[in-house]
């Protein structure tokens, strides 16, 4: 990974959740969830399969509406705002599942540029010598964010011959492409094998400590969010049953009771030899996030596609 990326003038606001509550049906998926993503930090948000991540993701990027609280990101209250215009504020995200373009990793990044090109369609196909300059800015900015996050090498190839912990990489990288100033992360290590774990670890520290932004991260492996997070969030059944720094969290009773349990691994070390590859990590085997047995990742892929 490189530290030469630039990083733009951007003043990252807080992202504040109050009382925010979700209904489907009969079903509380939110209950008045309070909580703050300070500027520039690492926030964890864990619980057991079906206690509202997901339903809070897709909260804050649009896809659902709340029935009651409120949603901000600095000054501008954003719980009504559809999609694109909660992305141009300078919300990116990502998914649980890869989605990517067929295509190189070039091709994929620069869709990730999509909303910050000002040439039209027609300039752009006359190929008129401002939307060629402006291509090839966004080009050498795209390059420079592979390069940032470990693609540098891969940059001309097709995505579909990465391995898997590369095209999870395509899809950080391509959100940063968007120069976001809050980074959705939901569950950005699933399915990595252990030394793929620890490289993703360094980049998204790296990209809160080199580039400044906020990250808000739904992860089962908690040797991870416990080693990177400045604090945490954690849900149970739609409703916030505690939160703090990862010490804090770790001795919380009620925490313990319902997700962490007992006999918590130590982090991955960076330093250590990396396991054998395991193909596909259970939520067993999530460092110690015992999974209450949910079953929604599938459902909520889809409804974000
Ligand atoms: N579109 C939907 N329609 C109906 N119920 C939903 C919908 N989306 C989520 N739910 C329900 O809301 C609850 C919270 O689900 P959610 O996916 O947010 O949990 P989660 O914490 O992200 O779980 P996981 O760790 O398994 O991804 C679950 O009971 C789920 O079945």
């Amino acid at each position: 990974m490189s530290d030469r990326i630039e990083t733009p003038t951007r003043e990252v606001p807080a992202l504040v959740v109050e009382g925010a509550t979700v209904r489907f049906a009969g079903l509380t998926a939110m209950d008045a969830v309070s909580f703050t993503v300070a500027p520039g930090t690492i926030h964890a948000l864990i619980g057991p399969n079906g206690a509202g991540k997901s339903t809070c993701f897709n909260v804050l990027s649009g896809v659902y509406r709340t029935a009651s609280g409120c949603v901000r990101f600095g000054d501008v209250d954003v719980t009504a705002l559809p999609p694109h215009r909660i992305a141009a504020l300078g919300v990116a995200r990502t998914f649980q599942n890869i989605v990517l373009t067929r295509g190189t990793v070039a091709h994929n990044l620069m869709l990730g540029r999509h909303t910050l090109t000002r040439a039209g369609f027609t300039a752009t196909a006359l190929r008129l010598p401002s939307a060629v300059r402006e291509q090839r800015r966004h080009r050498e900015r795209v390059r420079e964010i592979a390069e940032f996050t470990g693609l540098g090498d891969r940059f001309d190839t097709q995505v579909d011959l990465l391995p898997y912990g590369d095209r999870k990489r395509v899809e950080l990288a391509r959100a940063l492409c968007m120069e976001p100033k809050l980074l959705l992360l939901d569950e950005p290590v699933a399915g990595m094998n252990t030394a793929e774990r620890v490289a993703m670890a360094q980049t998204i520290t790296a990209i809160r400590d080199t580039l400044g932004i906020s990250i808000l991260i739904v992860e089962h492996d908690m040797g991870l969010i416990m080693r990177i997070a400045d604090e945490v969030t954690v849900l149970d059944f739609g409703r916030r049953i505690g939160g703090g720094t990862p010490e804090h969290v770790q001795s919380d009773p009620a925490v313990i009771r319902a997700y962490l349990g007992t006999g918590t691994e130590p982090a991955p070390d960076p330093e250590s030899e990396p396991e054998p590859e395991s193909d596909e990590p259970t939520r067993a085997d999530a460092t110690t996030g015992s999974g209450r047995g949910g079953g929604a990742d599938d459902a909520n892929t889809e409804e974000n596609r």
